[in-house]
């Protein structure tokens, strides 16, 4: 039994979302999600699931969806950042069956002041429901977490009424994530709102189990986006089975009953990763170690082939030799594509999420 026994090849949608995580969540495993800026990007990821036969999450941020649509398009009303993150859907739903592996199609964190982002991406969600019988994303992400404990639950709950009936999971985040995300800066936040509590939790659990069971919840351990040089914010996974156990004593023994999920998964040790597994994290979220994994075959191969990349004709195989086999986008952005690639397989080694299907 493997996971194509439980959900199909392809982008999943409704229940099919949470079948996979249920299947993860049992099987101590989880999946990683990958942000992703282009179908080059995109496409190394795929790559690397299938080969190692493997579930895979791609994630697109708004900075990424903008950058999807094309860096010379205006943004100010979130515009490229919808465009561009339908256009990412749509190239990642023509190809994902091709690669033969379950793709949960993601967006990554949504404050309260990109929402106009978030409603874009909805409204093209319920259009392709219209049309197809279901959303065009597997699922989103909202995060209030600058808000208060109530607003933030409140308008997720009040988004989560419109995503239910489309089948579309919600993801939301409670404490905050350290570090960067989206300009929005979390460096000097207070050190408590890096490690949520338990109640608090709870609380989600309680409001959006009222409206759907899929919907996951990114509690912070002291999570950090990017990677930096050890300081005093110290990675707690260990804490999230506390929040197992707290919700599994209000629900009278309904065992690991939260699905959670790892953002800032760059950095982390394998212990670290193992450890959040262990206590019902079903995604890791890791966009900075393959954002520098990508960089490192095209910087590698900058360097090594320098001689063939000066002049279009001339290198050191003689003054008349051409070098468009060297400078041809297809030979060095595919370098990036291969060690990106080999990070996600190490992702997933670390995560348990090898030959699942
Ligand atoms: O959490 C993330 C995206 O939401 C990724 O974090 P890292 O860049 O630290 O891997
Ligand atoms: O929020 C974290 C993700 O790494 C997205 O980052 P980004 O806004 O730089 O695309
Ligand atoms: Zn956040
Ligand atoms: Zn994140």
């Amino acid at each position: 039994m493997g996971v194509l026994d439980v959900v199909p090849a392809g982008v999943l949608t409704g229940d099919n979302v949470r079948k996979l995580f249920e299947y993860a969540k049992e099987q101590q495993f989880a999946i990683p999600a990958i942000n992703v800026t282009s179908s080059s990007t995109a496409n190394a990821v795929l790559e690397a699931a299938r080969d190692i036969k493997a579930p895979i999450i791609l994630q697109v941020s708004q900075g990424g969806s903008a950058y999807f649509a094309g860096k010379g398009l205006a943004n100010d009303r979130q515009q490229a950042s919808i465009l561009g993150a339908i256009a990412a859907a749509h190239h990642i739903r023509t190809v994902a069956k091709e690669y033969g592996v379950p793709v949960v199609l993601h967006s990554d964190h949504c404050a309260h002041k990109l929402l106009p982002w978030f409603d874009g991406m909805l409204k093209a969600d319920e259009e392709y429901f219209q049309r197809h019988g279901e959303a065009l994303f597997s699922s989103h992400m909202l995060d209030l977490s600058e808000e208060s404990k109530e607003d933030n639950i409140a308008t997720c709950v009040q988004y989560f009424k419109r995503m239910a009936p489309l089948g579309l999971w919600l993801e939301m985040e409670i404490g905050i994530t350290g570090g960067e995300e989206d300009g929005v800066d979390n460096t000097g936040v207070d050190n408590s709102k890096l490690y949520t509590q338990p109640e608090d939790i709870f609380d989600v659990y309680s409001a959006l189990s009222a409206v759907s069971p899929n919907f996951s919840i990114a509690a912070a351990f002291g999570n950090v986006h990017g990677v930096y040089k050890p300081g005093n914010v110290k990675l707690h996974p260990e804490l999230l089975q506390k929040h197992q156990v707290y919700a599994e004593e209000k629900l009278n023994g309904k065992k690991k009953p939260l699905f959670l999920v790892f953002h800032g998964g760059s950095g982390s040790t394998k212990e670290e990763i193992k450890t959040a597994v262990t206590n019902g994290v079903v995604k890791m979220n890791v966009d900075t170690d393959t954002q520098f994994a990508y960089l490192a075959g095209i910087r590698n191969f900058v360097q090594n082939k320098s001689g063939y990349l000066q002049t279009q004709v001339g290198n050191p195989e003689g003054a008349d030799k051409p070098n468009k086999k060297y400078y041809d986008p297809r030979v060095w952005v595919r370098e990036g594509e291969k060690t990106l690639s080999a990070r996600v397989k190490e992702a997933c080694a670390d995560l348990g999420n090898v030959d699942r299907l």
